[in-house]
């Protein structure tokens, strides 16, 4: 459960005063979510999403996160944009955090997509990148591939008491990614962490594309990557799913086109994913207090997706 900022009533009466959103009639804390607190918030006017930015989302990058939704939902992606407060502030503050009031959107993630959801989520990412095209933002990539050797030598040798092993396999695939890793490509801003959670959907339909604090100027093709080590396997990592894997390929081919050149870069690019995530979620998990009402997200899951890769990348993606 992500709620880290409690929010008092009072506080919350206050806050929603500053909108032409009508009263505070209920606000539940969202048991999904990792990064942020958010809340599910209904006036007597309409439904909202109130998120206060936590620990990896800085301040100053919240109006680039504000814009690119902006622009996204300008250009037809199902995205939603934060709702500006009477003076057309959209970026505020309350019980000490960064808070922005966003527009709910109907739809749930899926947790364990069908070869139809894949093909559907993958064609609405082409068509994300397609909008990004003319964005003029750009926010660098923190979790990139410079940050990874960094990350592993901060988490050590305690990763060894998440699971034995875990720092020499994570080494040791980094060794190889950044070897192998593309020096060129098409870069633009990207989403950076299209899981099944961020995408919300009403039966095979995407209906909302959320979560984009980890949104930053990277390889487009990386962010296929991502997507398909996060829909393509199920939550342990354990099995692959060879036609909801093709199934996301072929949705994003269908929108944005993916060339044969492109797709031998895949394995490395995946490979890549699995550590960037193992890495944070191994940092999470040696991090997090104990206190904080959240599920820590095991990185195993994501080193067994790495050995697959390794082992399978290049007639996966054949
Ligand atoms: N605009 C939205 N419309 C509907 N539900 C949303 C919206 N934004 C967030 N949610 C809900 O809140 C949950 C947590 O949001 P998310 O942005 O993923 O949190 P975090 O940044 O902490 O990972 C989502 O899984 C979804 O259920
Ligand atoms: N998707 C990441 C963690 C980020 O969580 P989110 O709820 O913000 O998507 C992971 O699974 O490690």
């Amino acid at each position: 459960m992500a709620v880290y900022t409690q929010v008092s009533a009072e506080a919350l009466t206050r806050f929603l005063a500053r909108f032409d959103a009508g009263e505070l009639v209920s606000a539940k804390g969202i048991a999904e979510g990792v990064e942020n607190s958010n809340y599910l918030v209904d006036t007597t006017e309409a439904r909202f999403i109130l998120t206060l930015y936590e620990k990896r989302v800085a301040a100053g990058d919240l109006p680039f996160f504000l814009d690119l939704l902006e622009h996204l939902a300008q250009h037809g992606s199902p995205v939603p944009p934060a709702v500006p407060d009477r003076d057309g502030t959209t970026i505020h503050e309350l019980e000490g955090r960064p808070a922005c009031l966003i527009r709910f959107l109907n739809g749930v993630s899926v947790t364990a997509p069908t070869p139809e959801q894949a093909r559907a989520a993958g064609a609405a990412m082409g068509q994300m990148h397609r909008a990004l095209e003319d964005f003029g933002g750009s926010r660098p990539n923190t979790l990139g591939v410079d940050a990874w050797q960094p990350l592993l030598a901060k988490c050590g040798r305690d990763l060894d008491t998440i699971a034995p092993g875990l720092y020499d396999d994570l080494a040791s695939g980094l060794q190889a990614v950044t070897a192998a890793w593309p020096q060129h490509g098409d870069i633009r801003v990207i989403h950076a962490d299209l899981f099944p959670d961020n995408v919300l959907m009403l039966g095979d339909r995407v209906t909302g594309l959320i979560d984009f604090y980890f949104a930053c100027t990277d390889l487009r093709l990386y962010d296929l990557a991502i997507m398909h080590t996060a829909w393509s396997f199920d939550a342990r990592g354990e099995a692959y799913d060879g036609d909801v894997g093709h199934a996301l390929l072929d949705g994003y081919a269908a929108t944005f086109g993916l060339a044969d050149a492109e797709r031998a870069q895949l394995p490395v690019l995946c490979m890549g994913a699995c550590i960037r995530f193992a890495l944070t979620r191994g940092w999470d998990w040696l991090n997090t207090p104990a206190d904080a009402l959240v599920t820590r997200k095991d990185p195993v899951a994501y080193t067994r997706r790495l050995a697959f890769y390794r082992a399978n990348g290049a007639e996966v993606f054949a």
